[in-house]
């Protein structure tokens, strides 16, 4: 590997740094590019159709910044902007944002692409890097700055038209690369940029800094940013905003970073698409925030909507582990993830705390649209935890603590023989083959009854046809309870050693019936004194320990 193509990149000197003890408190105001950076990203730009749909989106979410497209670039982008201009289909408190290069013809139709529009801003860009001022637009700062200026009085000089015509306007300007242009000079040609368009308080100009390439570690984004931030002769004039990229794989750390450092505004897209490595990740971002306890101002209830709305639109699909969204990222596999996650949820259950707090799941998945079925999944990495959730959670079943223990090891043979996940269904029907229908059994419940002792406190008589490889064998019994007498009585009749250790009972409703669920745990003196657990369910709650007894003995 050729180590040697390539630098470190320089270190911000501001030694007396402020964004380190900053706290977001408040969202930053977002502005979608989905349908211009995130779009010109795309194999197959999204046609009007799919960009329609992501509008539409993108306004339900409640953005009120959405860069519509580079109308300059095609007509597909020009049209798009004067279909939902013409078609009304800009909400009143929403703003268009349109970008375009320093370049005449360029603008000119960018400007007749926004005719008729409510409120808009215009973007102007042009690359100010040391390496593109070098190999691309082959001139020194002067003249890359000379580009910016003009550019921008350009756009200045076609306002009226807009203005005239009843529209709001506002500036953006983006000294491209920003991330690959040394400080001092990107302040200077955003300067310039001011100087023509001369914003005030009451109208500022947004300058956008974008990591248009991510170079650096967030810290020295965040340096630069707060460096700016505080070099701006007319801050109070701009509306700083950052556009980050992901090549690092930190954009949204970078992002945070540089809120922190001053940026007002932040230019992003749904789950990061853009560019090579992605736009910083909106969604991301936002529930950041959220689960900050701060308001993100997006909203990301239907997060299900929102991946499908992408995938359709980018033709892309989104990664199962991708933040909070992905189809795996609230799904625990694992044993003692499973297990600490069933607790907190019974805890939360229990708990009139209103605050989220469940091991490993940073956020509430209902919260953003997403049920608890899939937040445990079993296979073989997983425990008794998780397999006792998904039995309790779809089939009402409270397995005791160590019958949780015996059953996982049926289902672990299961897992461990296919190397595959078990889903929910199988582990039900595995578990009603070990307990309850035990296909080839010794032992069959033909009939049982029972009848309190007269003059005897508590104490039962029972009557039991119990079939025995194909012999049926009459029990009578006593005992303190009908479970007792029917355990003194399999005993006595099939000289079977073993005790009684541990017996509950649940009810348990599952649509329009209404049963008990009982759990048995046997003891047998053999050479390992070893526990053997037996399930019965009945509509009766006298007939479903005692079907639980018989599943226990055809399990020893
Ligand atoms: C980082 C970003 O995302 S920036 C946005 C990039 N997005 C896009 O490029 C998508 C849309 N773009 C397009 O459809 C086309 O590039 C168009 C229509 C804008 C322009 O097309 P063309 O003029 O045919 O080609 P192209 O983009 O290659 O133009 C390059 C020329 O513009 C110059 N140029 C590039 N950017 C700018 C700019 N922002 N301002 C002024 N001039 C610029 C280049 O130096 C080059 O000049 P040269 O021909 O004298 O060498
Ligand atoms: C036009 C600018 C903001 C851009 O898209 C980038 O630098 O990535």
């Amino acid at each position: 590997m050729h180590i040697e193509k390539y630098q470190a990149y320089q270190p911000v000197n501001l030694p007396d740094r402020t964004w380190p003890s900053k706290i977001i408190d408040h969202a930053p105001t977002w502005c979608s590019v989905d349908l211009r950076d995130g779009n010109q990203a795309l194999i197959d730009p999204m046609d009007s159709a799919r960009k329609h749909r992501m509008f539409k989106t993108l306004v339900e979410m409640g953005f009120k910044e959405i860069e519509v497209g580079f109308p300059s670039a095609s007509d597909t982008d020009f049209n798009f902007v004067r279909e939902i201009i013409e078609g009304g289909l800009i909400p009143d408190d929403v703003t268009i944002q349109v970008l375009t290069q320093a370049r005449e013809h360029l603008i000119e139709r960018t400007i007749e692409s926004l005719m008729g529009a409510k409120s808009v801003i215009v973007h102007l860009y042009n690359s100010t890097s040391e390496l593109q001022r070098r190999v691309v637009f082959q001139q020194d700062r002067e003249g890359v700055k000379q580009i910016a200026v003009e550019g921008a009085k350009m756009v200045k000089d076609r306002l009226a038209r807009l203005e005239d015509a009843g529209t709001k306007v506002r500036l953006q300007y983006s000294p491209e690369s920003f991330t690959g242009t040394e400080l001092d000079y990107a302040l200077e040609v955003c300067e310039a940029v001011m100087d023509v368009w001369q914003p005030t308080p009451e109208n500022p100009v947004i300058i956008n800094l974008p990591s248009t390439v991510e170079m650096s570690t967030p810290n020295i984004y965040a340096d630069q940013i707060e460096w700016m931030h505080r070099h701006f002769t007319r801050r109070d004039a701009i509306i700083l905003s950052v556009h980050p990229h992901n090549d690092r794989g930190t954009g949204v750390a970078a992002t945070e970073l540089a809120v922190m450092a001053g940026a007002d505004r932040v230019e992003g897209t749904l789950f990061g698409n853009g560019e090579r490595t992605g736009n910083v990740d909106i969604v991301t971002l936002g529930l950041n925030l959220f689960t900050q306890g701060v308001d993100p101002e997006l909203d990301f209830s239907n997060i299900n909507e929102l991946m499908e709305t992408a995938e359709y639109c980018n033709q892309l699909p989104i990664h199962p582990r991708h933040p909070y969204a992905g189809e795996l990222v609230h799904t625990a596999f694992s044993g003692s993830h499973q297990d600490a996650i069933n607790k907190g949820m019974q805890a939360i259950r229990k708990s009139n705390d209103p605050h989220w707090e469940v091991p490993y799941l940073p956020i509430d998945p209902q919260d953003i649209g997403r049920d608890y079925e899939a937040i445990i999944r079993v296979n073989s990495q997983s425990g008794k935890g998780g397999v006792a959730y998904l039995l309790e959670t779809d089939y009402k079943i409270k397995l005791p603590k160590a019958a949780q223990a015996d059953f996982s090891q049926v289902v672990q043979k299961i897992t461990d023989a296919t190397g595959k996940e078990i889903n929910s269904e199988t582990i039900w029907s595995t578990f009603q083959d070990e307990y309850i229908a035990q296909k080839d059994a010794p032992y069959e419940l033909v009939s049982f009854s029972s009848k309190p002792i007269e003059g005897s406190n508590e104490r039962e008589h029972i009557t039991a046809i119990v079939d025995h490889i194909g012999k049926k064998h009459t029990i009578e019994a006593d005992g303190n309870g009908p479970i007792s007498a029917f355990v003194n009585g399999l005993r006595t009749e099939f000289g079977l050693n073993f005790r009684l250790k541990d017996y509950t009972e649940h009810t348990r409703s599952v649509g329009s019936r209404a049963e008990a669920a009982a759990y048995i745990e046997l003891t047998v003196p053999d050479e390992k004194g070893r526990s053997v657990f037996g399930v019965g369910i009945d509509t009766s709650i006298t007939m479903a320990p005692i079907r639980a007894v018989m599943s226990a003995v055809n399990r020893i």
